[in-house]
């Protein structure tokens, strides 16, 4: 563990992308109060082949992706990563695992000696395996602490959660987070 003092001067002026998934937009929000904290890149991950609109029917497609290990295309490309140092990566988390979306980001991009910070949302079952699989799909990264807060409760109808009281909690929340690992 880093005094906090010197992970401060290591992220301060190195350049930032920020890639998110989000299906309901709490991610986002998430991946948008950050951007105006820390500034940089932002990048939303996009498919080939989009999702079902349907609850039921992506909650099925996401467990047959997880058991079967497949990796859905990704539309959404990276131009030249080389030149970032730090990239926050912000997911909800789907069938208590990393969404699968994800997965073939880490897969398909090298990351190695950059620092991941990651970033979550959920329905307040947690961050599942998300953080255990970031760090062994990227060995030679430096994961730092992430930030996690509840969201929408799709199964429950509760979708876009980041407004409000929620809002200004969640933004709260945040800059100490970013304060706390050195921004
Ligand atoms: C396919 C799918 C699976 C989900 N699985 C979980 C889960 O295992 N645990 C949990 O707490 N929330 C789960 N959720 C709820 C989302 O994590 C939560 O609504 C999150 O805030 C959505 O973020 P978004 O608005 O950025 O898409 C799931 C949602 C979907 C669509």
């Amino acid at each position: 563990q880093k005094p906090a003092e010197q992970t401060k001067n290591e992220l301060k002026d190195k350049k930032v992308l920020i890639v998110y998934l989000s299906r309901t937009n709490n991610t986002k929000a998430l991946a948008t109060m950050i951007h105006a904290k820390v500034g940089g890149t932002l990048v939303p991950l996009e498919l080939v082949t989009p999702y079902p609109a349907n609850y039921q029917a992506i909650v099925a497609q996401v467990a047959d992706e997880n058991a079967s290990g497949f990796l859905p295309p990704l539309k959404t490309k990276i131009d030249s990563l080389e030149k970032y140092d730090v990239i926050f990566l912000g997911f909800p988390t789907w069938g208590m695992q990393l969404p699968p979306p994800m997965k073939s980001f880490l897969k398909a991009n090298n990351l190695s000696g950059k620092t991941i910070i990651p970033f979550n949302s959920n329905a307040g079952y947690g961050i599942g395996s998300t953080i255990e699989t970031i760090k062994s799909l990227c060995p030679d990264s430096e994961v730092l602490e992430g930030f996690t807060t509840k969201g929408g409760i799709e199964r429950d109808g509760v979708l876009f959660v980041m407004e409000g009281q929620k809002e200004v909690q969640v933004k709260q929340e945040i800059a100490a987070w970013l304060q706390k690992i050195g921004y």
